[in-house]
This record gives C-alpha cells, sequence and structure tokens, in this order.
C-alpha cells in the first residue's frame, strides 16, 4: 500500500559554486511528488552528481532550499543533516567505502552497528536479503578479494539495509551484468510503486531511464527542457 507520508522534494533557487567561485550548478526549481521515480542524465561534466550530493545535503558551497518534506536540508546544523540523512537517505555512490576486512554481511549491514537495538534484526534481515537478490556471493569471505561490480552491490545492499524513504543514486547499474541490473531496477522501482518511496537515479543507462516516471536532463550545471 502506498505511503502518502513519504517525502516530496521541492527544489529552489539551488546555486552550487566550486572551489574557485564558479557556479557548477543552478537549478531554479525542482519539485518531486511522492513515489516518484525521476531519472537525472546529461553529458559528462554537466553537474549530475554535483546535483545528486546536493539533494543529500553533502554539496559543500550549495545555496537556496532543498526541502524533503518540509525539511529544509541547507538550513540544518550540520549535525541535524547527518541524522535526516542517516534516518531517511539511502546513498548508491560510485566509491562504495566499504571495509576491506569485513565479509559482504558485515558491510551490508554496518548501520546495525549504530541503530537502535530494536531495529539491528530487522536492518541485517534486509541487508542479507537484498545481497541474496542481487546474487551476491554469501561464502565467508572478506570484500578485498569482490570484483568491482560484487563491490557495488555490497554497497548497494548498505543503502537499502535501513529501508530508507529517500533513495540517491550514482550509476547504480554501471558495474552490473543485465540479469543484476535488472533486478535491482525492479526492487528499486518497487519500493517506489508499492511503498511510496522517492528514487533519483543518474545514469546513463537507457535501459533504467526509460522505467523512470521523469526524466530531467542537465547540460553545463543547467536543466534543459
Ligand atoms: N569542488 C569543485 N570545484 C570546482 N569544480 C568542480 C567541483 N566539483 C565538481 N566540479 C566540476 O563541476 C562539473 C560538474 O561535475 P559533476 O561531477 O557533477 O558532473 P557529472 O555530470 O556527474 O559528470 P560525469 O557524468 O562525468 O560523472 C565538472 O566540470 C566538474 O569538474
Amino acid at each position: 500500500m502506498p505511503d502518502s507520508s513519504g517525502p516530496a522534494l521541492d527544489v529552489r533557487d539551488l546555486v552550487v559554486t566550486g572551489e574557485r567561485g564558479r557556479n557548477i550548478l543552478e537549478i531554479d526549481r525542482l519539485d518531486l511528488a511522492p513515489g516518484t521515480a525521476l531519472g537525472i542524465e546529461g553529458p559528462s561534466g554537466a553537474g549530475k552528481s554535483t546535483l545528486l550530493f546536493a539533494l543529500a545535503g553533502l554539496a559543500e558551497r550549495a545555496t537556496g532550499r532543498v526541502s524533503w518534506n518540509g525539511t529544509d536540508l541547507l538550513s540544518l546544523s550540520a549535525d541535524r543533516r547527518t541524522r535526516f540523512r542517516a534516518e531517511s537517505i539511502g546513498l548508491i555512490f560510485q566509491d562504495f567505502l566499504l571495509f576491506d576486512e569485513l565479509g559482504p554481511a558485515a558491510n551490508a549491514g554496518l548501520q546495525s552497528l549504530f541503530a537502535p537495538k530494536a531495529k539491528r534484526a530487522g536492518l541485517k534481515d534486509r541487508a542479507a536479503a537484498v545481497l541474496a537478490r542481487l546474487g551476491v556471493p554469501s561464502e565467508a569471505r572478506t570484500v578485498a578479494s569482490f570484483s568491482g561490480g560484487e563491490r557495488q552491490r555490497v554497497g548497494i545492499a548498505r543503502a537499502l539495509a535501513h529501508d530508507p524513504a529517500i533513495l540517491l543514486a550514482d550509476e547504480p547499474t554501471a558495474n552490473l551484468h543485465r540479469a543484476a541490473s535488472d533486478a535491482l531496477t525492479d526492487d528499486l522501482l518497487a519500493d517506489v510503486r508499492e511503498r511510496g518511496r522517492t528514487l533519483i537515479v543518474v545514469s546513463h543507462d537507457e535501459r533504467l531511464l526509460s522505467r523512470m516516471d521523469r526524466r530531467l536532463r542537465i547540460a553545463d550545471g543547467r536543466r534543459v527542457a
């Protein structure tokens, strides 16, 4: 059953500047209803990853408004922003930041170390379910010897383990073979359709983009009509 209390995105006059003060992203307005899947596309260097970072409240030198269901990330203190992210946002980014000395289940269920006791078992179960669904090797070895695609899937399982209301993904299918890519897309969209989750993906993968509800093209740091 759709969860209509999920977050809606409201971006106004978002400007992100680079280290030398140049505007690398300018988005006047972006609204997203709860339960929507948005694909972001555009040429290399267009500002897609910068936008995703800004939507997670991770962009340095960002001004304007990035509001999720009435909470403007840019006006929160760094601590509160971190807390909001931990509770509500799942991030699938390119460098997977795995702990090489841990196995896939421990990496994917990492947040259980910090979660309230009542949530730990559910988090580990969900991490294990996503790993299995994406076909990650389950034998007891550390991820140090995993391939790029396997590491990516462990990172994805970690992002999904705490069941976030908002999922932001940068090229989530880039290193995946067709079957894993399709399974991941199906799972992400099931969360959107059945549970009112909000999904935003940056991708060059037409197969993935074509399944999104909306698409946003960016070039030179701006929306293209
Ligand atoms: N901190 C920074 N200071 C200055 N310029 C930056 C900074 N971060 C990113 N840029 C520049 O801003 C532009 C947008 O970068 P971004 O990574 O968002 O592009 P992208 O659309 O995700 O590209 P790709 O598809 O190649 O990953 C690029 O020209 C990049 O070099």
